[in-house]
């Protein structure tokens, strides 16, 4: 389904992604795991071709990913929607013209400038919006929206793309825990109820072993690990992240660390409630 062969980006003298190579053949959640730099970015937005490759191929399907040019590498883009930590929603807009914009590649950008929807692709915004449990905030500004249901507009635009592929950009490095956990439940459900991959990079290991079939760690710019989350021991952990021995799991889990801050607020306001 998906082959990448020794993929490499250099940023002048800089390597940022050194002869990466894996291979998807079926649908999978796949976390990215490795340290700030580690190249997980750049290997994303090479797949996605926001960012031309200096070496390498990406077959997808058997087509060569980094051949294709106008229309055929825009249908492409289509069919791999990404998803960054910022949103990167118009903040003003209300929710469903957001999620509308996902259609944009299929319109003309005169029906865009004026807001010109079909019906049915308003329909099909609100199915999606209601299916990610946020319907009710439709008519709302994005603005007004908290981060993790920010976050779930951004997946229903990428939704409304119908994308073949999910490629998640730390997409929950800006939530709280709880936010956080919502939004990988939203992107876990959609990849076993429609059948996509769901390709994301992950800053924390318990994420990673939670939600994903297979565990990809990256460092500096080399995959180290490649492997089920069973197969993610401490070591492997300390290997990806280039730790010592003294190398704690918490260090990479803030979910978990904050987990127990947000029961203990949780607690306090209980008890201040009593
Ligand atoms: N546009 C760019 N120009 C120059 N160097 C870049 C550019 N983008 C990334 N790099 C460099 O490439 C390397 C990999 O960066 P990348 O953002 O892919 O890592 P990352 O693993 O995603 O890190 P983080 O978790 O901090 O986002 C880093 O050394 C970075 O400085």
């Amino acid at each position: 389904m998906l082959r990448i062969e020794s993929l490499t980006k250099r940023f002048g003298a800089n390597t940022a992604v050194d002869a990466a190579s894996f291979t998807v053949d079926a649908p999978r959640m796949i976390g990215i795991i490795g340290a700030s730099g580690a190249g997980k970015s750049t290997m994303l937005r090479m797949i996605s071709r926001l960012t031309d490759a200096s070496e390498g191929r990406i077959l997808f399907d058997g087509r060569d990913v980094l051949q294709l040019r106008g229309r055929a590498k825009r249908a492409w883009q289509s069919d791999c929607a990404m998803i960054f930590q910022q949103f990167n929603l118009v903040p003003r807009l209300d929710v469903v013209s957001n999620v509308l914009h996902g259609t944009l590649g299929q319109r003309s950008t005169l029906a865009t400038m004026f807001n010109l929807f079909p019906r049915e692709d308003i329909h099909r915004a609100i199915d999606i919006l209601e299916r990610l449990g946020i319907a009710e905030h439709a008519a709302k500004r994005a603005e007004a929206l908290s981060g993790g249901q920010q976050q779930r507009v951004a997946i229903a635009r990428a939704l409304m793309q119908e994308p073949k592929m999910i490629l998640a950009d730390e997409p929950i490095a800006s939530l709280d825990p709880m936010n956080a956990q919502t939004v990988m439940e939203a992107l876990r459900r959609i990849h076993e109820e429609d059948g996509r991959m769901v390709i994301a990079n992950l800053h924390t290991l318990d994420t990673a072993r939670r939600y994903c079939d297979r565990v990809i760690g990256m460092r500096l710019g080399r995959i180290v690990f490649d492997g089920t989350p069973a197969q993610l021991t401490t070591g492997a952990a300390r290997d990806i992240y280039g730790a010592g021995a003294d190398f704690s799991e918490d260090a990479t889990s803030t979910e978990i660390r904050d987990r127990d801050l947000y029961a203990e607020a949780a607690l306090r306001d209980a008890e201040a409630t009593v």
